[in-house]
């Protein structure tokens, strides 16, 4: 459904921040991006929306380059949710969520009561309902992100990119996050890409993960084969300690951080 393919990127001259990344999703899959600090995360999200032109490869979507889809035709298939300490608007949280529905209703139109309904349906999807009047400068930092995931899939896009959304959160808000984003995935067959810095997070969304390192280190698979103790002291430089347990016949996997690695050092 979308993918990337030998992909290349460098802000200077001949300072590649990756190079040749591979990773290809079906509908419905989850890919989570783990790394370590400053390894081109954040870029390589940039390059997935075009906000960025690789220097060589390409990103497709349904097999067609992403530089052929017309930015408004793109950005209703694939909608972006940024970080929210970043967002500082004046704004209510439902007309943070109908700015969602902006280029379906025009620059100069009022939205519809078509558009109230929408907005207030995402708005009942994430779970806030009792702050739809509120202001966004008056909320949490955890609920904020959520009005965020509303705005986002405001539209039904078919693909939901996430820029750290657990970042600066407490446990509860993060664990909101992920069931939000497992019960989006169900409901909406949601194409979900996370740029994380939880492998536990990875593990817990299942499906895909792109693991980038220093040293043109790169792997893609399956979360759940390639976030393993050797793997995070490869690309982290840290020594952990994988846990497995059965809860409701279900296994489930979480890695302990343990100390830095002496091969590091
Ligand atoms: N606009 C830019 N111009 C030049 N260099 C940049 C630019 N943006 C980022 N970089 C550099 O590119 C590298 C990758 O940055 P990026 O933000 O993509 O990493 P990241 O893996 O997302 O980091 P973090 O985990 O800390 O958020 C870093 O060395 C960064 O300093």
């Amino acid at each position: 459904m979308i993918e990337m393919k030998q992909a290349s990127f460098e802000y200077k001259k001949n300072q590649p921040i990756f190079q040749e990344v591979n990773w290809e999703l079906s509908k419905g899959e989850t890919l989570s991006i783990l790394g370590p600090n400053g390894v081109g995360k954040t870029t390589l999200i940039k390059c997935l929306l075009g906000f960025q032109s690789l220097k060589s490869g390409n990103v497709l979507m349904e097999g067609i380059p992403i530089s052929q889809y017309a930015p408004k035709d793109f950005f209703q298939r694939v909608s972006y949710v940024p970080q929210a300490k970043h967002i500082i608007f004046p704004y209510s949280v439902l007309d943070m969520v109908l700015l969602g529905r902006a280029s379906s209703i025009g620059i100069y139109s009022k939205p519809s009561s078509k558009d109230m309904d929408i907005a207030k349906e995402a708005i009942r999807k994430v779970g806030i309902e009792h702050l739809t009047h509120c202001s966004t400068r008056q909320i949490s930092g955890g609920q904020l992100q959520l009005v965020l995931m509303a705005r986002a899939i405001v539209n039904q896009p078919e693909v939901l990119v996430l820029d750290e959304p657990e970042s600066n959160l407490d446990m509860k808000n993060q664990l909101m996050i992920l069931d939000l984003l497992e019960r989006l995935r169900e409901e909406m067959t949601l194409t979900i890409i996370i740029n994380t810095h939880y492998p536990n997070h990875a593990l817990r969304l299942g499906g895909k993960a792109l693991l980038l390192g220093q040293n043109d280190q790169k792997d893609f698979g399956d979360a759940h084969q390639f976030i393993n103790d050797d793997t995070i002291r490869r690309y982290f430089h840290v020594d952990s300690q994988m846990v497995e347990w059965r809860e409701e016949e279900k296994k489930h996997q979480r890695i302990f951080p343990l100390r830095i690695s002496k091969e590091a050092v």
